[in-house]
């Protein structure tokens, strides 16, 4: 394989074992996700050569950074890193934190000009690293990564030290960064929603392992997995914008079938994600319009999963969609539900995610 990525890695550290296997796609987004302490952001490091007693292999493309033969050092392996809290040099303003490496690296100025547009620090380059807030902060880091030319770009929970406004933020910039760096990206997170927004595939991890990998909405949407026995469990969905009314409520086009979800004035015909997360979703034998809910969609009865506390988690085929529903144990038993009945899903809220 000399197009994609193969990452065979193996950390001991005290009782910790991190110990994986992957081949991933050169491009695109590959979101890592997982509880605190699942190895994470030991992989990472593993990855852009900061482990250093990581084992095993690395390959980019036809790049080998790390085999049995051979260990590149950090220095030599061409990642853009960027932490949770990324260390700017104090001293220095905003552009000469983003020259300072750009220089070393030998990189074009249109790149670093490129980076400087794209995240819209022209504003900030005269200011000191301390006169920036998180966000700010994260954007310039994300350049100073980028303007360097990496042939990788690893991000490391980059948002999760902002608040959720700075971090609705700074999302839109990280969807620039992953239509216009041209790199794949290793995002690591633990946050739900960045993996369902941002994740073109997807690798779920627990106690150093590897649990599931894939595109990301197949894994997303997998009932096996302990990600549908969270609190927030739920389905994501492709969605076009059909129809934008004048209160701002939007008609979107899925597979499940047309779903209403307040949001932006975004343009009809706009691709967007959905999350539909199952305590949302309720279920009733026959469709009925005098509820107050819009959505309601046709699907068909795949299974039902008892949780614990009492709940239970039906999984549903919505005209070829997957989506799940949490009931109680007692409308299990009224309805006398069963696999294979044709149900309708009543759909509280909808989640917009891009
Ligand atoms: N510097 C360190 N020294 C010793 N043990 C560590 C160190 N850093 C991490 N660990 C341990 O290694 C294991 C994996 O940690 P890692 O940070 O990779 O997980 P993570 O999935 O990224 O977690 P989080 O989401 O909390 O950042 C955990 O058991 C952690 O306690």
């Amino acid at each position: 394989m000399t197009d994609g990525i193969r990452i065979a890695l193996r950390v001991a550290r005290g009782e910790f074992r991190l110990d994986v296997d992957l081949a991933l796609p050169a491009r695109g987004v590959t979101a890592v996700f997982g509880p605190s302490g699942s190895g994470k952001s030991t992989l990472l490091r593993a990855i852009a050569g900061l482990e250093p007693d990581a084992a095993g292999e690395v390959r980019i493309g036809g790049e080998v950074w790390q085999d049995a033969a051979q260990r590149l050092p950090a220095h030599r392996r061409a990642t853009g890193v960027v932490f949770q809290h990324t260390a700017l040099l104090p001293h220095l303003s905003v552009d000469g934190n983003l020259r300072y490496g750009w220089k070393r690296a030998g990189a074009p100025q249109a790149l670093l000009d490129g980076w400087i547009e794209r995240l819209a620090l022209v504003p900030l380059l005269a200011r000191r690293p301390d006169t920036l807030s998180g966000g700010e902060r994260q954007r310039v880091a994300l350049a100073r990564a980028l303007a360097c030319d990496p042939r990788w770009l690893l991000l490391d929970e980059p948002l999760s030290a902002l608040d959720g406004e700075r971090r609705a933020e700074i999302l839109p910039y990280l969807e620039a960064v992953r239509r216009e760096a041209g790199i794949p990206i290793l995002h690591v997170t633990h946050a739900m929603e960045e993996a369902a927004r941002l994740a073109d595939h997807l690798v779920l991890m627990d106690a150093g392992k590897v649990v599931a990998a894939g595109p990301a909405l197949d894994v997303l949407n997998r009932a096996d997995l302990p990600l549908a026995l969270r609190e927030d469990a739920g389905v994501v969905l492709e969605a076009r914008v059909e129809a934008r009314d004048a209160h701002g409520l939007l008609t979107l086009h899925t597979a499940a079938g047309a779903l209403h979800a307040h949001g932006p004035a975004h343009a009809p015909g706009t691709p967007l994600r959905l999350r539909v997360q199952a305590r949302d979703v309720s279920l009733a034998l026959h469709r009925h319009d005098d509820s107050s809910l819009l959505n309601l969609l046709p699907a068909t009865l795949l299974g039902l999963d008892p949780l614990p506390g009492g709940q239970v988690q039906a999984r549903l085929d919505a005209t070829g969609a997957p989506l799940l529903a949490r009931i109680s144990h007692r409308s299990v038993e009224r309805l006398e539900l069963r696999p294979g009945m044709a149900l309708w899903a009543q759909v509280k809220a909808v989640a917009l995610l891009v």
